[in-house]
């Protein structure tokens, strides 16, 4: 499916009026297990792309070169529409500008940037936001260098959390009006944040983890959020699993004897062997069994 198509499917999830919750994906495998159980979205956060990249925590570490070209692995292997974290765009604004580029070209369906300072500055351990201004830099910046029109491009601020409310209204109203096409919003801690932040802003919203209170999709979409995050457990789990996998081989599990493998239809579909053996026959002429 063209990059286009996932695109448009996403900007149909923007303009809906139903909230619906992403798988989080970071490689070839998961977005394809993602794709299979009918997520509408993929979700490719950067502490993801940290992890699964470099094996760091999500401290600014990881290449844009190295983000698009996880995103172009997915990009080959599934048709699913995924939003990309792009953190602060990887520089100033010009900077933000190439990583659109790159992230379009690696078939990214949407990215958000956020004006969150990136890497922490010298001597600071708490969050701190770059100014106004320079966020709508960024966001102008952005959209230039977007050349397909269908890609989607989100303001992201975590302000609620470092500055307050009010300041995350003025900065999510200067975004709403660079042309972004949505608003990401972490920190949200209350509904009466979130419901001063929807009335105070006309853009369609993702919400960046929420409390418990704030997990139900339809008071979500009432307050115009199309897309809820959940955090990332499929890594954890990925974790967990070669942990326990590897514990056990170590401790003199014979592999017949593990627990918790992918069974051989599982891997089958996760690496689209049907398909595979498909153009083995008609490409190399070989039958399928
Ligand atoms: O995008 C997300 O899922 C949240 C986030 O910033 C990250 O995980 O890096
Ligand atoms: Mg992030």
């Amino acid at each position: 499916m063209a990059f286009r198509q996932r695109r448009e499917r996403l900007r149909s999830i923007l303009a809906g009026s139903a909230c619906i919750r992403p798988g989080s994906v970071y490689d070839a495998t998961s977005i394809r297990i993602a794709e299979d159980l009918g997520f509408e979205l993929g979700m490719f956060g950067g502490s993801v792309a940290s992890l699964a990249v470099l094996g760091d925590p999500d401290i600014a570490l990881i290449t844009l070169t190295e983000l698009a070209e996880q995103m172009r692995r997915m990009s080959r292997a599934s048709t699913l529409p995924v939003l990309v974290d792009a953190d602060h765009g990887y520089g100033n604004a010009l900077n933000v500008r190439r990583t659109v580029q790159e992230l379009e070209a690696a078939g990214a369906a949407g990215l958000t940037i956020e004006d969150t300072l990136l890497p922490p500055a010298f001597g600071q351990a708490g969050t701190q936001l770059i100014p106004l201004e320079e966020g709508v830099g960024k966001m102008k910046a952005a959209l230039d260098g977007r050349s397909d029109p269908s890609l989607i491009i989100m303001g992201r601020t975590g302000a609620v959390s470092v500055t307050g409310l009010d300041d995350t209204i003025e900065r999510a109203r200067a975004y709403e009006a660079t042309g972004v096409d949505a608003l990401f919003f972490t920190g949200i801690k209350s509904r009466g944040e979130l419901e001063t932040i929807s009335a105070a802003t006309r853009l369609p919203i993702v919400l960046g983890g929420a409390p418990e209170d704030m997990t139900a999709l339809d008071y979500l979409a009432g307050q115009r959020v199309r897309i809820a995050l959940q955090g990332h457990a499929p890594f954890a789990a990925a974790t967990q699993a070669v942990y326990q996998t590897l514990k056990a081989l170590r401790e003199g599990t014979s592999p017949k004897n593990l627990n918790g493998l992918a069974s051989a239809e599982l891997t089958s579909r996760a690496m689209r062997d049907a398909e595979v053996k498909a153009r083995a026959g008609a490409f190399l002429g070989l039958k399928n069994k």
